[in-house]
């Protein structure tokens, strides 16, 4: 059965290649709330994660929802994912978007309303959402992400009958040139973008342009143009209303050359409409007391139970379980940005200390290697362990004491905020979100009875090392550091604060007469 449907310009749509037509009734599709908001995302925490943009965008929307926001989030349909949707229905098939055939199917699952576009051509393949098996990017990147981007715009031109955002939230690169689309259509719909990680920018030749549908005159300057080629993530910053990071301080540091990866100059332009909104947590996912990957849950007045965790890992990890002493673990991609070259140099304090080290990561080929190397001199003492699991990552802040993340930026970091709530103590370095989420173990804020951890900088192996060695001494001594590990642990990173942020922002974007206001969205989080 057909569905009666906003109307589609045929015209408009045959210049990108692209014809669509409603193939099933919107049965399905959310109802309208008081504001409706779309996120487009490559990932999203339970269905699909690589990192913490996935995390963010599985758990903003809960926190969204109390305040009368109601999320739908458009995803891939990643084999995993369609695996969850075996019965659904496509509510609109286009016959070439971007030249493939794709449907848009709607799904509710683990408490998340999704928007999947199923496009087998683009996504139903081996390996993970950006790289294949062999570890390299999928070479067709550029179309499987503006494909999404561009069905996030159709939706937002209200493709889906009975359905359409009142705001469009991007994450990254890979959803950046929704707003790039919707601009080329005269679409006003405000648009929200969210820096994650601007070391991901999606650069491509310009040639692309005539592939992705857009005019010529988007290579230019107050676009896409970049260092001679064409960026998805300028395009983004460049069209969206409204440009948020995910903490304060590296809203300022990305700024300047140092950390703005080449897009400061823009961003210095925009700055108006940039912000820092620090990302919160999970409490349900992450909570040591119900954890179901953990062999003993414990809290805050039962911390010597993650005793029993740790032997378990330490075992798993094929560590000596005989000795006493403290154990450092870390739970990261190994890539540059999160430094651990640095601690390939340095983890041999913790083991002259009479610790132990544990690495879970995986990521560039040369820093693994790296570290594998260091541990190869300490056997027994330090495990490397290369691979991406999740219930592994519980387990391991779980049993360990404390939690390294050496980061030479981190816009804000997730790690460390689980760490915290899991009894471990953070080691970190001093910028972006780490500067903010962790107080150091200095004097004052010990006998204020405020820190959580140890922050160094200049972000150097020598920094690294010196706050190894403060933490290691602090641990020397148990009420110290047990005082660390209840500070922690009662340190608030919920959702809440930050959800609320988000909503006045939209709130203020959408400013349309009768709809929710950011002191009603207030009231309303009370
Ligand atoms: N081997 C492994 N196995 C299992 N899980 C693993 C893993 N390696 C990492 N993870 C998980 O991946 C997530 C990492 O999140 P982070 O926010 O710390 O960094 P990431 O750089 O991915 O995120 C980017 O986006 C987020 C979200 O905005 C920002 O906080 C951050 O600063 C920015 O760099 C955590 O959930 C962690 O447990």
């Amino acid at each position: 059965m057909m569905n009666a449907h906003a109307p589609i310009d045929d015209t408009h749509r045959d210049q990108r290649g692209l014809t669509g037509h409603a193939a099933e009734p919107a049965h399905g599709v959310p109802a309208p709330p008081h504001l409706k908001v779309l996120s487009v995302t490559s990932e999203i925490f339970p269905l699909v994660k690589t990192g913490g943009l996935g995390d963010v965008t599985g758990s903003l929307p809960k926190a969204l929802a109390p305040l009368g926001i109601e999320t739908t989030s458009l995803i891939p349909g990643y084999p995993a994912v369609m695996q969850q949707l075996k019965s659904a229905m496509p509510l609109v098939t286009f016959e070439r978007l971007l030249g493939e055939r794709a449907s848009l199917l709607h799904t509710r699952a683990e408490g998340l309303s999704l928007f999947v576009l199923d496009a087998p051509a683009l996504y139903d393949r081996p390996g993970g959402p950006y790289v294949g098996d062999d570890g390299a990017d999928h070479p067709d990147n550029w179309k499987r992400f503006a494909a999404l981007s561009l069905a996030a715009a159709e939706i937002a031109d209200g493709v889906l009958p009975g359905w359409r955002p009142d705001i469009v939230h991007t994450h990254d690169w890979q959803s950046a040139l929704a707003s790039v689309y919707m601009r080329e259509r005269g679409s006003s719909l405000p648009v929200v973008l969210t820096i994650h990680n601007l070391a991901f920018q999606g650069q491509y030749p310009a040639s692309r342009l005539r592939d992705l549908g857009l005019p010529p005159e988007a290579y230019s300057m107050n676009r896409m143009e970049y260092f001679g080629d064409i960026s998805f993530l300028k395009g983004g910053l460049q069209t969206a209303d409204a440009i948020t990071t995910v903490s304060p301080t590296y809203a300022r540091e990305i700024l300047t050359p140092r950390f703005g990866m080449g897009m400061h100059g823009v961003l210095n332009q925009r700055v108006s409409i940039l912000r820092g909104i620090v990302n919160g947590i999970d409490l349900d996912v992450w909570d040591p007391s119900s954890d179901p990957h953990l062999p003993r849950t414990y809290d805050v007045n039962s911390l010597r139970r993650k005793r029993e965790n740790r032997a378990v890992l330490l075992k798993r990890f094929g560590l000596d379980a005989t000795r006493d002493g403290p154990l450092f673990s870390a739970v990261s991609r190994l890539t540059w940005q999160k430094g651990f070259d640095m601690f390939a140099e340095t983890a041999d304090e913790v083991i002259h200390n009479g610790g132990k080290v544990i690495v879970f990561g995986q990521g560039d080929r040369e820093i693994e290697q790296a570290l594998l190397n260091t541990a190869s001199r300490f056997p027994g003492r330090m495990a490397v362990h290369i691979g991406y699991d999740e219930p592994t990552a519980h387990l391991i802040h779980g049993g360990s004491d404390a939690i390294v993340q050496p980061s030479r930026f981190e816009p804000c970091g997730l790690t460390q905020l689980y760490a915290l709530r899991y009894g471990c103590v953070p080691v970190v370095s001093r910028t972006g979100g780490l500067s903010e989420t962790i107080i150091d173990a200095n004097d004052a804020a010990m006998s204020a009875r405020v820190a959580t951890g140890f922050q160094f900088h200049p972000v150097t192996a020598d920094g690294l090392r010196l706050a190894l060695r403060r933490a290691l001494h602090a641990h020397a001594d148990p009420k110290m550091w047990a005082r660390l590990q209840n500070q922690g642990m009662k340190a608030k990173f919920s959702w809440e604060r930050s959800a609320q942020q988000y909503a006045a922002l939209y709130a203020n974007l959408v400013r349309r007469p009768g709809q929710i206001s950011a002191p009603d969205l207030r009231r309303a989080a009370l």
